[in-house]
């Protein structure tokens, strides 16, 4: 794995100190939003989770330096600094992207809690890899409590391999959606390949961010699926 770089201006690892950690057992609310130095920025940490060769590094590593992996490397840990505008916003990103996981992995704390937003990602050619996703939400859901909703986009990647007829497709984007409908989360297809929908990954999440900790009357409900 490259070492990770920004994605456009240079910031410094100690600006993004996270969010006070939170006790397990303070089930419902999520992580406060901490600002601190350049208050116009909004600082986000994401976590990226998903099964092994899914093509989490890909994605991420896509986003932030703009080129395919497209040697497989299996991750240990690796955390990227992105700097955005949403909506006119600032922000800066802190994107951990994690060892693939498998149903009898153990979350660690430190990727659930005191993080903002998690990406799940499947492989749209890997059914075991879409049914670990439930599990994984349900692990995420072990820190932060059954009655919260937890900012996730669910994402299926490798959309390049059914589009090529390179592999068959094994996940239907309506069932994506119909998962995501049911964690409340939103829903993309992706290639880190072809650089398809890579960007909005994060803009989706932002926007489920941001609802989950400043809902107000007058931001619009997003669209939680991204139609292909
Ligand atoms: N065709 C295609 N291949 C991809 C895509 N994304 C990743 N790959 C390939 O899939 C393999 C695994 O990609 P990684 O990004 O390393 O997968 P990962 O989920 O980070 O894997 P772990 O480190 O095991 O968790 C690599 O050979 C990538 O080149 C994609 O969008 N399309």
């Amino acid at each position: 794995m490259p070492s990770p770089s920004p994605r456009s201006l240079p910031i410094p690892v100690s600006a993004f100190s996270p969010p006070p950690l939170r006790a397990p057992s303070m089930n419902g609310a999520l992580p406060p939003i901490v600002q601190e130095g350049n208050a116009a920025v909004r600082r986000r940490r994401i976590c990226v989770l998903g099964s092994r060769q899914v093509g989490k590094s890909a994605l991420v590593v896509q986003y932030v330096e703009h080129h395919f992996l497209s040697k497989y490397y299996p991750t240990i840990e690796s955390t990227f600094h992105a700097s955005l505008a949403h909506r006119s916003q600032p922000y800066t990103l802190e994107i951990v992207d994690t060892a693939g996981q498998d149903e009898y992995s153990v979350l660690a704390s430190r990727y659930a809690i005191g993080v903002h937003g998690f990406v799940l990602v499947y492989s749209v050619a890997s059914r075991p890899s879409f049914e670990m996703i439930r599990g994984l939400h349900d692990k995420i859901m072990q820190y932060y409590g059954v009655r919260g909703e937890v900012p996730c986009v669910i994402v299926g990647q490798k959309q390049d391999l059914v589009e090529k007829q390179l592999a068959t497709r094994q996940i239907t984007p309506q069932e994506g959606q119909a998962l995501a409908k049911s964690i409340h989360a939103a829903w993309i297809e992706t290639s880190a390949s072809s650089n398809l929908n890579i960007d909005k990954v994060f803009d989706l999440l932002l926007e489920e961010v941001e609802r989950q900790y400043s809902p107000t009357p007058d931001r619009p409900q997003p669209g939680r699926c991204w139609i292909m």
